[in-house]
């Protein structure tokens, strides 16, 4: 698939089909990819192993853990729905119902923000990060030696109680309205590490913020959620097995619209 994919670009620059070729559409990650790797003044060269390695590292690192956290993140609104409706108090406040929320109505949303993070400490896609130590070392009277495969639970972290008032509560508040909402995504504060910490930290952190979080924001503002015929039924958060903490059964649901799409989507 990923030759294709290549190939078809490849023809794309002959053709010069796209923008720096002509000018007709802008050029994708993987026309500049096959650019640096024709360039023969490159300080490293970039070959076609290399440019198939780096898409599909973008394929599976990227896809299925922004789409779990969706999910994951739906499920919690489906089962909180006072969090469900403040969070679309807060979106048809500031953006209102005739138009579609955008990447650049983020900043304005912090309680969306807070929902992701909640998401995220209760149901990290990554929930346990490798490392091997370096050299040899006692941290809280255990001696590691050096070259030993560390396993970091982020998913036991997120629930320590030791470090977050009721765990297992689903609050997104709690990022809101007290020293917590300083707390960040990004690897600085160690008892919240969903992206994991330092130089191997997820390279694409930015990036799945923003899908992650104008997805989720838009399914807020366009839809119901109806599980059965049962108002009060309830989703099961039994967690499956596999490394991107998926759920043990698909999130099954009927988004009922609660705006009236078509002008807004012409
Ligand atoms: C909600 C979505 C995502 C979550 C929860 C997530 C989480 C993580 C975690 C925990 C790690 C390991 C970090 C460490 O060991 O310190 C990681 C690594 C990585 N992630 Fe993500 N990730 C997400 C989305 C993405 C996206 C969208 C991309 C790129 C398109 C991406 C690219 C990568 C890459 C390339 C690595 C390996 C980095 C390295 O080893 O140097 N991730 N991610």
């Amino acid at each position: 698939m990923i030759e294709k994919i290549i190939k078809e670009h490849e023809e794309d620059k002959k053709s010069m089909r796209c923008d720096g070729y002509l000018g007709r559409e802008a050029k994708d990650v993987l026309h500049k990819l096959l650019d640096i790797s024709d360039d023969n003044d490159a300080p490293i060269k970039l070959t076609r192993e290399h440019i198939k390695a780096f898409i599909l590292d973008l394929l599976v690192a990227g896809t299925h853990t922004s789409a779990i956290t969706v999910e994951w993140a739906l499920a919690q609104l489906i089962n909180n729905q006072d969090v469900l409706e403040k969070a679309r108090e807060e979106i048809d406040k500031i953006v209102g119902k005739r138009r579609l929320v955008e990447e650049s109505d983020i900043p304005n949303l912090p309680y969306l923000r807070a929902i992701v993070k909640e998401t995220l400490r209760l149901h990290p896609a990554g929930p346990v990060i490798i490392r091997e130590s370096a050299e040899d070392y006692t941290i809280g009277g255990y001696h590691i030696p050096a070259k030993t495969r560390l396993f970091v639970n982020v998913w036991a972290i997120g629930r320590d109680p030791q470090h977050w008032e009721n765990p297992f509560e689903f609050d997104p508040d709690r990022f809101i309205d007290n020293r917590l909402s300083k707390l960040d995504v990004r690897g600085q504060h160690f008892h919240f590490l969903p992206f994991g910490s330092g130089r191997r930290g997820c390279t694409g952190t930015t990036l799945a913020l923003q899908v992650v979080q104008t997805t989720l924001a838009m399914l807020i503002q366009c839809f119901d959620f109806k599980i059965g015929d049962d108002t009060n039924a309830k989703v099961d958060m039994k967690e499956g097995e596999g490394v991107t903490l998926p759920r043990a059964h698909p999130l099954n649901f009927t988004p009922i619209p609660r705006l009236d799409l078509l002008p807004i989507l012409n």
